[in-house]
């Protein structure tokens, strides 16, 4: 029997009504009876020639619109299973080559170095030779990286390459390579002003060493440049980011004492007015954030602390008027119990994984709190990855 592909279900497969699932299938193709796919109006050709090998992305086949309708219909999915509902505002969508930090994997094995992203659901490397998502300041650095790394890393060993773009260019962060000796020191210190980076660290088991900063990689926030500690968590993309930024300063409406929690380098706390205490567990980030803020004469406090442990209770959150929560994959059940006690007036949620973010918005709304709406944000374009934004209040 041939049957219509309905929807993308939450790995990326098509399926039908009855519930078929059909490989790198978009709504609005036929699945035929010998299990074949007809493309429809929803099909395009993928970009890349790595596609669908690459694990970096599930989704160049499917057209913008029905990405869009994707996003959307995994949100609303979520919530759904949680007996909530809301506006499921338009999606924002990063464009092609905007991602400014990744994270590859190199594998030296004879001459021949790859370097890339994993094969979908393997630890194979695809050797990256195109890509459609990565910054192209970033894209340019493979080849000599593939060069470089010919020299650091030890024969069919692997490593790992985390690129983030600075303010001053790319820092790149090398795991699991050796670099002993003065002539390997001068290499990557030639490395470093040939490819003008930002910084370049090596981890060679023991933590990430500085070989290479000509000077202290910033990254700007909302117009304040801010110390970039290696490893510190930044948005996916420039566009992603003033996205959940405008999403945020909405939710907060122009409250004037807002506890940003999981506040990272100061992506949000930097973008709001008032007065603003942000949590953090991650030491360097919260350094950070504390010394920009002094440097600009801006009522920001930071607060190192594990809010997994130690959330902020309700005599805590009592004079605030807004929380933001931007919590990693996990949720922030704990914070959230706290909340819904609370007398916080106004909530703005950051999540970047729909099924505990509507976990943790049923114990908000059992607290009181009306769900106003959710924007998905697609930073990671072509994956099943989502993001979004979100306001409560009551
Ligand atoms: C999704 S990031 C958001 C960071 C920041 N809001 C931003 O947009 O750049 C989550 C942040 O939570 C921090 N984090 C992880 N576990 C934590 C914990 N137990 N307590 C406090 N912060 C934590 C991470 O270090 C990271 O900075």
């Amino acid at each position: 029997m041939s049957e219509p592909i309905v929807r993308i279900a939450a790995r990326g497969d098509g399926v039908t009504d009855s519930g078929r699932y059909a490989a790198l299938a978009a709504p609005g193709d036929m699945l035929l009876a010998d299990g074949t796919v007809e493309p429809g109006p929803n099909h395009q050709q993928p970009p890349c020639r790595h596609f669908p090998e690459c694990g970096g992305c599930q989704l160049q086949h499917v057209a913008d619109d029905a990405y869009r309708d994707y996003l959307k219909d995994r949100v609303a999915g979520a919530l759904t299973q949680h007996g909530l509902a809301t506006e499921i505002r338009d999606p924002h969508l990063s464009p092609p080559n905007s991602r400014r930090r990744a994270t590859l994997r190199a594998l030296r094995a004879g001459k021949s170095l790859v370097i890339g992203f994993n094969a979908e659901r393997s630890n194979r490397i695809v050797d990256m030779r195109e890509c459609h998502i990565l910054r192209p300041e970033l894209f340019e650095l493979i080849d000599p990286l593939r060069h470089l790394l010919a020299t650091l890393l030890p024969l069919r060993r692997t490593g790992e390459v985390h690129l983030t773009l600075a303010d001053q260019g790319v820092d790149v962060a090398l795991k699991g390579v050796e670099a002993e000796g003065y002539e390997a020191a001068e290499a990557l210190t030639a490395f470093g002003d040939a490819n003008g980076l930002a910084r370049l660290s090596l981890d060679e088991g023991h933590g990430p060493e500085v070989r290479y900063e000509p000077e202290p990689a910033t990254i700007t926030l909302s117009g304040m440049a801010v110390a970039l500690p290696i490893g510190a968590f930044l948005q996916a993309t420039g566009d992603g980011e003033a996205a959940l930024v405008e999403g945020v300063r909405e939710a907060c409406g122009g409250a004037s004492r807002i506890a940003d929690l999981f506040g990272g380098l100061g992506t949000f706390a930097f973008a709001l007015g008032g007065e603003i205490v942000a949590a953090e567990a991650a030491r360097d980030a919260v350094l950070a954030l504390q010394s920009a803020a002094r440097r600009a004469g801006r009522p920001i406090t930071a607060d190192h602390r594990d809010l997994y442990r130690r959330p902020y209770d309700v005599k805590e959150l009592a004079g605030f008027d807004a929380v933001v929560l931007d919590p990693p994959r996990a949720g922030a059940e704990e914070q959230v119990k706290q909340l819904a006690a609370s007398a916080v007036p106004r909530i703005a949620y950051v999540s970047c994984n729909p099924a505990t973010f509507a976990r943790d918005a049923a114990i908000l709304a059992a607290g009181d709190y009306k769900l106003d709406w959710v924007r998905p944000v697609g930073q990671f374009r072509w994956s099943t990855h989502i993001e979004l934004a979100a306001s409560f209040s009551r």
